[in-house]
């Protein structure tokens, strides 16, 4: 009896405790952490149980999605943050709010913002993100781990974007892209009118190239060999999308629900098709070859001392590039292009900057670029106005000290890109129009703050691959400027950038594209 008795009295301990967790968890944290920014006159939307503002967030992004622009608007920042529009202007450009029961701070101040992505001290790290999304690229890739083994792993990766690696990646863009023209050409010459033109869903050729000048240059494979992988990752990007403003339930995606299901199936065959090419590269090479793949492959192989990375590491890191280095690189030249096709003044002084420095036909190498001057200009403007990131954030690992602002350990700092590449008072009063010169004199001088843009972030975390972009995005609107015109968006296209995960156009982009004479 006695035993019992003792045993209930246990059971009722362990739901207590557990009452008290979530108590805690979801009334006393909330509640204690709006005050300790309240007393330092930062206030937001009221947090609501369980679900802090997640529920009006999802209104409001369903609402803004109903609607498209006027396709000369570059004002796309109400359209995807329009919860950050609506609170600043209530509570003023730092505000607090709540994604579930986690609290968010958005700042918006650029001074702020390079203290936060440049402290190397530990105080600020990757914040969590749902499990869906950390499987696209993995827990082990360099987008999520911390630490010394984010130092190895970014030593070991470095390598991969030199300058010489670079050179001859630059062969590997030059001819992908000229495959993708090459099948335009022949398109064109379909057409039986004088001034033949075609039609083309830019975004969706963008995807389609940029998936395979990453699958050859990085992984010595081929865009069909690295189809399972990119569609397996697509599919699980669809999957993510929806849950990314729902409470998210530690454990739940453990449960055998259908969408668990899906998610560990296409885990599992994007893995496969990764150990596919894993397993053919260290078949057929001694050395593995030195490209982003053997240099992994050689971390792995290392003799006599432990090895440098694990299998599980480098499936991770294909993933991590599979995804960073195709979906990207496409949504900047889709929208580039679009901005040409508006502004078509500034499509012929590239042209003319292309023929001065490339001639028309000219097979491209890595030192043409540092002469585009005008295309570098138009690049920077293009990711200023468009920029594929949204929003960077970082959760506190410590209580710490935010320039005046005490950030209590466990609050996420949102730094909303798109905010600070619009704002008026650091890029003037022309911040939303397209206006390339304003980089004339270098990125750190086209705003009243050197760090205004940080569409590649700043930091150690910044974009290992931003080289690598800004090559490929040469290359590829060098090699199109020099054979076809853009002559205009189709009359169907409706412009509605939209957030999944990186910016990219909700309905494609169509567009009129003429081929030059010979
Ligand atoms: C227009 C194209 C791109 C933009 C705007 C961009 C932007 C960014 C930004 C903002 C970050 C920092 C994220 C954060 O701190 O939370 C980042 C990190 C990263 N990017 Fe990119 N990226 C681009 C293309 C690429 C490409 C092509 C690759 C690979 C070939 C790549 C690989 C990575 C990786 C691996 C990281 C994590 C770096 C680390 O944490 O050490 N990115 N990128």
């Amino acid at each position: 009896m006695e035993l019992v008795i003792f045993l209930a009295l246990i059971v009722l301990l362990l739901i207590g405790l557990r009452i008290f967790e979530a108590f805690v968890i979801l009334v006393w944290h909330p509640f204690v952490v709006t005050r300790r920014f309240k007393n330092q006159g930062i206030s937001g939307p009221k947090y609501r149980i369980f679900h802090g503002n997640l529920s009006e967030i999802k209104k409001m992004k369903r609402e803004s999605h109903l609607s498209t622009l006027d396709p000369s608007s570059n004002d796309i920042f109400p359209r995807i943050l329009p919860h950050y529009q609506r609170w600043m202007s209530q509570y003023g450009e730092t505000f607090l709010y709540w994604n579930g029961t986690e609290p968010r701070v958005c700042i918006s101040d650029p001074e702020l913002a390079k203290n936060i992505l440049s402290n190397k001290l530990g105080f600020f790290v990757k914040s969590k993100m749902r499990p869906e999304v950390v499987k696209l690229v993995g827990s082990k890739g360099l987008v999520f781990i911390e630490g010394s083994d984010w130092v190895r792993h970014r030593r070991i990766l470095n390598p991969a974007f030199s300058i010489d690696r670079l050179k001859i990646m630059t062969t590997v863009m030059v001819d992908c892209t000229l495959k993708m023209l090459e099948e335009w050409r022949k398109e064109k010459s379909k057409e039986e009118t004088a001034q033949p033109m075609i039609k083309k869903e830019m975004h969706r050729e963008f995807q389609r190239l940029t998936a395979d000048v990453i699958a050859t240059s990085a992984f010595g494979s081929s865009y069909v060999e690295g189809i399972e992988v990119f569609r397996s990752q697509m599919e699980l990007k669809k999957c993510c999308i929806p849950s990314l403003n729902k409470v998210f339930i530690p454990g739940t995606q453990y449960l055998p629900t259908p969408s668990n299901f899906r998610i560990w199936k296409l885990e599992r065959k994007m893995d496969k098709s990764i150990k596919r090419i894993i397993r053919s590269r260290l078949e057929s090479q001694s050395d593995y070859g030195d490209d982003l793949l053997g240099i992994l492959l050689k971390a792995y192989k290392t003799e006599g001392n432990e090895r440098k990375m694990s299998i599980e590491e480098i499936i991770h890191e294909c993933r991590t590039f599979f995804f960073g280095g195709h979906e990207t690189t496409a949504n900047l030249l889709t929208w580039t292009t679009m901005l040409l096709s508006l502004h078509q003044d500034w499509q012929e002084k590239l042209r003319e900057e292309i023929f001065k420095e490339c001639g028309k036909q000219k097979t491209l190498d890595s030192e043409t670029f540092s002469k585009l001057k005008l295309m570098n200009m138009v690049i920077m403007e293009s990711l200023r106005l468009y920029g594929p990131t949204s929003a960077l954030a970082r959760e506190a690992s410590v209580s710490t000290k935010l320039g005046d602002l005490e950030i209590p350990k466990g609050t996420t700092v949102v730094i909303p890109l798109l905010k600070m590449h619009s704002d008026k008072t650091l890029w003037g009063s022309d911040a939303d129009k397209f206006n390339p010169t304003r980089f004339a004199n270098g990125v750190s001088r086209a705003a009243n703050h050197p760090n205004a843009l940080l569409a590649f972030s700043v930091g150690p975390r910044a974009c290992i691959g931003q080289n690598f972009v800004m090559i490929e995005a040469k290359t590829v609107l060098t090699m199109i400027l020099q054979r076809f015109r853009f002559i205009s968006l189709c009359d169907e296209y409706k412009h509605a950038p939209v957030d999944h995960l990186t910016i990219q156009p909700q309905y494609g982009l169509p567009v009129m594209l003429q081929p030059l004479e010979d």
